[in-house]
């Protein structure tokens, strides 16, 4: 078991033991590790990874281990911090709904902290209950028509119950600045409210660092005199949840940007021993390149238990591919398939395959030890026995009891897998988490011999969707 002083563990030891992974693979790794050490050395020192070049060929700076401290000459200043505060203060008091607009990098993390902070209902709740935030839906993370006619029936339905004081907040995140998914759903968004005439206005989060050639969106922004704020040069989408991309969503529901900051700077810290059984990124790197090289283990499933936490999920799935799924530097497909599952519900659906399937497998389990709102389960209908071993037991300890049952009974089969457990669900563990899996991927990239921060297999459909949108177009013009 790993332990970090926050609480935060890494119980490793359903994979590494006599019957999964044993001592020898790891003493394999000597000079691996040495590798890792020397990039990372680079890359700290430098700010950019050998061999990662932008989408354009030329060389890119890679600076997510920078995000986690706030300073004055860093990415992540006071001065933006103080600009989120007034931005989150003048949310509570002119704003009813924010919609947020965005996919991929710009979406998942977002969602992580929206659910995280507000929970499923935070929506049907009163403005004071609220404490003045305001409510928030997401779109732009798919085209669905159906979506966004029930999301502007929803706008139109509150601007006619609150009347003519009623705001809409669009904030539009898209580094690119011209993605088709998310500017079809602004688009349409912007034309619906005009349309019914509610006051609206827009926030856009883009890349702002060049100045020759800003993105669409920047552009429009501009003409448009809407507030900017920016996904730095150096920071891809998957890791974005650590900048304004994030923090944006965070100020707008009042979640804790600092204590998430502060959470990141202390894995941060941990992610540089050199002792791999202290440092957990390196440790599940590592375990996870070994199963996956030496024993087969070529899909993770990444299994938080309890609601809040299902969206971390999808943006793992998104780290995970993007950065791994990829040709090697030795010219071999390389990459580990994400498979999203939250407990319990997946225990329910899943884990029969889990535990009698291939033996390809390794599953991530996150367990939080407190929750919030450990309701009682009442000892009613206790005339049924079944129910009754339910009756006066948490809800919560019934959720970790299930987690604990599940991870025993794939251990019993030799079946690979790794917790990771937190105190409890605050922005501080959430910080955690969080960047303790991107340096995973970072070093199990190194190991593999993949540029972590390229995804040059999206670009494929990309160029097969453009000549495709443009016959669509002639067709329906014609
Ligand atoms: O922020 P953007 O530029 O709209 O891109 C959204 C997502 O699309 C991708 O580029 C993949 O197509 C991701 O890497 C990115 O997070």
């Amino acid at each position: 078991m790993l332990r970090l002083q926050s609480g935060f563990e890494l119980d490793y030891a359903n994979i590494y033991n006599e019957s999964c992974i044993q001592e020898r693979d790891v003493n394999n790794f000597e000079r691996a590790i040495q590798n890792v050490w020397r990039h990372t050395n680079i890359l700290r020192s430098t700010g950019f990874e050998e061999g990662h070049v932008s989408k354009d060929g030329l060389p890119e700076p890679v600076l997510f281990y920078q995000l986690p401290y706030i300073s004055e000459d860093g990415i992540n200043t006071p001065a933006m911090l103080k600009r989120l505060y007034e931005l989150r203060d003048y949310a509570r008091h002119n704003i009813d709904t924010v919609v947020s607009v965005g996919i991929g990098g710009s979406y998942l993390g977002s969602k992580v902290i929206f659910d995280v902070q507000c929970g499923a209902f935070w929506n049907n709740l009163s403005s004071e209950e609220r404490n003045g935030y305001p409510r928030m839906y997401f779109a732009g993370f798919n085209v669905d028509g159906d979506y966004l006619a029930g999301l502007i029936r929803t706008l139109e339905y509150q601007a006619q119950t609150k009347g003519s004081d009623y705001k809409v907040m669009l904030v539009i995140t898209s580094k690119s600045g011209s993605t088709i998914e998310p500017m079809a759903n602004f688009m349409i968004l912007e034309k619906a409210l005009q349309d019914r005439n509610i006051n609206y206005e827009v926030v856009a989060v883009t890349d702002m660092s060049d100045d020759e050639h800003p993105t669409v969106l920047r552009s429009m922004a501009i003409e448009n005199h809407w507030k900017t704020y920016s996904i730095p040069y150096g920071v891809g989408g998957r890791f974005s949840v650590f900048t304004e991309v994030g923090f944006v969503t965070a100020a707008l529901v009042g979640f804790d940007i600092e204590g998430f900051l502060a959470g990141a700077a202390s894995m941060d810290a941990a992610c540089q021993e050199e002792d791999i059984f202290k440092n957990p990124a390196l440790l599940s790197a590592l375990l996870k390149y070994i199963a996956s090289e030496r024993y087969g283990r070529i899909i993770e499933v990444f299994m938080p238990y309890g609601e809040a936490l299902h969206s971390l999920s999808d943006w793992y799935v998104q780290l995970l591919s993007e950065s791994l799924g990829k040709m090697s530097n030795t010219c071999l497909p390389y990459g580990r398939t994400p498979v999203a599952a939250v407990g319990t519900m997946d225990m329910h659906a899943q884990v029969q395959e889990h535990q009698e399937g291939r033996l390809n497998k390794v599953v991530q389990f996150i367990k939080v030890k407190d929750w919030k709102h450990n309701l009682v389960v009442p000892n009613t209908h206790s005339q049924y026995e079944r129910l009754q071993a339910l009756g006066n037991v948490g809800i919560c300890d019934i959720l970790n009891i299930a987690l604990d049952a599940n991870r025993e009974a794939l251990s019993s089969d030799n079946r690979f897998n790794m917790t990771i457990t937190v105190p409890t669900l605050n922005a501080f563990h959430l910080g955690e988490i969080m960047f303790m899996h991107c340096w995973a991927v970072y070093f199990e990239s190194i190991f593999a011999g993949v540029d972590a921060f390229d995804q040059p297999g999206v670009e494929v459909y990309k160029r097969l969707i453009g000549p495709k949108l443009a016959r669509a177009k002639d067709t329906h013009n014609s």
